[in-house]
């Protein structure tokens, strides 16, 4: 039993797949080893094909005998070599010469025997393929034929069978030596190339799904590559197998499993090359399956990884994929799974997958992350309803962005055209209030012109007279102003004096009188300020004796109080005030300059070292 269990273990991949395609679902383990009869595919009692693999079931312990093992090996080869005749004969006109020599059941010999000529391979290959031999050397006598294995014609058996072989071979079909129609040949080579070709014509006939490729694996390379799903990101987030390509999309998985259960439902493969095939597919998929499942089940963490539990669990994972086909709306799989034949099952996965690849679901992937529980499956397809509906759902909103964007883009558009309609009128503005600010300009200097002109001719140099009353505490004695005229006269008496020499009549510009407040005097040198300001050299100065009050009008008594500033302060005010309201268009420089003149000597206020230095001290503005 060990070694047993040993050899089951190597080839519990060939065992496991082999399972999936060969066998009515569910039944394998349990019927298979009582199986010696030699029945066809979909028989419901029979697993020819993976009896050879069977491992038991938990709890079994078969023997298989090496007897037993030989028995069935030939009975399927027999089996396949029937299905071949059946199938030439159904491809040859029934009534041709040839059909004759080929009985319905024939022994290896005789087999062997009517193929040898190579006439019926190279007519069925033409049905097949037509013109795919241009030339096919007919027997004019074929009634008798050696029974040594001779044939009737050493050219007919030459050119026949190699350009069979050749176009076969073209084909990449299954192919054979000719020696394997000789005695000691291995007939069962060309059971593999007629079964081969079958496949291929029946393919062809369905409409050539794919692309057909055989070659020691099978290998379809899809049609469909546009989509992936997640089975391959389970493939490549969770595998630590290398071999896995990771490339796939799930769709080329799901298009080459469905090609290949297309191939394994029309023909059984070469043995090597079914294993090499049955590999490659276990690899790709049924280990990735197998590590999902025992990763999900903690129950199977303490048990040895033999055949028996593989195969247990595998068919847990195909009575989950049933439930899922079933739940799928698969209406065939409905009631006992056991009863459900390999061709139902297969029609079922391919519906399934071809939904698939259309993007219908993606359920199986789900299946294997959830380790086929039956309520995640439920889970899942509400997930792909609610899916759906938020498909739709953001569909609509995607379609409402587009038409507000289009709202937007129109109301962009209106105030865009808004906006350049009243650039255009205020650069019309501009234009205008640019010709207003250059007449404006022209009159201003027209009029600063005649201002300075009236300055003129009101006189340049100005003479003033401030008449100072009498301080508190003076003796009010007879004042020596007699009489102040209107026109800038003043009578000026002296008493010491008689006649004509007691009075005397002296003109100014203005004469102030000692009621005259501090605004009235200034008030008539103000214009002069702006005549600075115009680029005119103005200059104002007190001129009188010693307590006249000339510090009292040019300065005032008292320069906290405003009202009582004299004409400096305020002619300095006004100086500021109007370069002020000047800055956006004229930029002027002010600098003071205090200076004193006292008996006949000019000193410089301003220096704070005693000396006579000239210091002006300069302001910007
Ligand atoms: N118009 C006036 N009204 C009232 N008081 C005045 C007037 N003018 C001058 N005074 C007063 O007369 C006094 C002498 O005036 P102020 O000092 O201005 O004379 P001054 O000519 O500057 O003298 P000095 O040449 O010696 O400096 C001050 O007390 C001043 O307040």
């Amino acid at each position: 039993m060990p070694s047993q269990e040993k050899k089951n273990t190597l080839d519990s991949s060939l065992s496991l797949s082999k399972s999936l395609m060969g066998a009515p679902l569910g039944t394998v383990a349990q019927k298979s080893h009582n199986d010696s009869n030699i029945k066809g595919p979909n028989s419901s009692s029979s697993s020819s094909s993976s009896s050879q693999y069977h491992c038991s079931s938990f709890g079994d312990k078969d023997i298989i005998d090496d007897y037993e093992l030989a028995q069935r090996k030939a009975a399927e080869a027999a089996w396949r070599r029937y299905q071949a005749v059946e199938w030439l004969q159904k491809m040859m006109d029934q009534g041709a010469s040839e059909s004759y020599l080929l009985p319905k059941q024939p022994t290896e010999e005789e087999f062997s025997l009517a193929l040898r000529n190579g006439l019926i391979l190279c007519n069925v290959l033409n049905k097949v393929n037509p013109g795919a031999i241009s030339k096919v050397v007919e027997n004019p006598i074929l009634t008798i034929q050696s029974a040594d294995g001779a044939a009737q014609s050493a050219i007919q058996y030459f050119e026949n069978m190699r350009n069979f072989l050749v176009v076969v071979g073209n084909m990449k079909l299954l192919t054979f030596e000719a020696s394997d129609l000789e005695k000691g040949g291995s007939s069962a080579k060309v059971v593999d190339c007629i079964l081969c070709l079958k496949g291929y014509h029946e393919w062809k006939e369905a409409g050539g799904i794919g692309v057909w490729r055989y070659g020691g694996t099978v290998k379809i390379t899809s049609l469909q590559k546009e989509s992936s799903s997640s089975l391959s990101l389970i493939c490549s987030s969770e595998s630590t197998d290398e071999s896995i390509d990771d490339s796939v999309s799930s769709n080329e998985y799901d298009q080459q499993i469905l090609e290949f259960l297309h191939l394994s439902s029309d023909i059984l493969l070469e043995e090597s090359k079914a294993a090499d095939a049955l590999t490659f597919l276990f690899d790709r998929f049924g280990l990735e399956l197998l590590r999902t499942y025992l990763t999900d089940r903690n129950g199977f963490d303490q048990t040895p990884l033999n055949t028996m539990l593989i195969d247990a669990v595998l068919r847990k994972v195909v009575h989950d994929f049933t439930r899922l086909l079933t739940l799928h709306g698969n209406q065939s799989l409905k009631g006992d799974l056991d009863s459900v034949s390999k061709a139902e099952f297969i029609k079922a996965i391919s519906k399934y997958l071809k939904q698939r690849i259309r993007g219908d679901s993606n359920d199986f992937s789900k299946l294997c992350i959830c380790g086929g529980k039956s309520g995640e499956i439920q889970v899942t397809s509400c997930h792909n309803g609610n899916y759906l509906e938020r498909l739709d759902h953001q569909q609509k909103l995607i379609e409402e962005l587009k038409s507000a964007f289009q709202v937007s883009s129109a109301d962009s558009k209106q105030v865009i055209s808004n906006w350049e309609g009243e650039v255009k009128r205020l650069e019309h503005h501009i234009q205008g209030l640019e010709v207003t600010s250059s007449s404006y300009h022209k009159v201003l200097e027209e009029n600063r012109l005649l201002y300075n002109q009236v300055q003129d001719l009101k006189g340049s140099i100005r003479v003033y007279c401030r008449v100072r009353p009498f301080l508190p505490g003076q003796v009010s004695g007879q004042s020596t102003v007699d009489y102040i005229g209107e026109n800038g006269n003043i009578m000026i008496m002296n008493p010491h004096k008689q006649g004509k020499d007691a009075r005397r009549v002296f003109s100014f510009n203005t004469v102030f009188g000692t009621n005259v407040t501090q605004e009235e005097v200034f008030a008539d040198t103000q214009p002069l300020i702006r005549s600075v300001l115009d680029g005119f050299n103005v200059c104002i100065f007190a001129y009188g004796q010693t307590g006249s009050g000339k510090t009292y009008t040019m300065s005032g008594p008292d320069i906290s109080t405003e009202g009582r500033w004299g004409v400096n302060y305020r002619a300095l005010r006004d100086l500021f005030e109007i370069s002020k309201s000047r800055i956006d268009f004229v930029s002027y420089e002010v600098s003071v300059q205090m200076i004193e003149i006292y008996n006949e000597q000019v000193r410089d206020l301003l220096v704070t070292d005693g000396s006579n230095k000239r210091y002006p001290q300069v302001l910007s503005f």
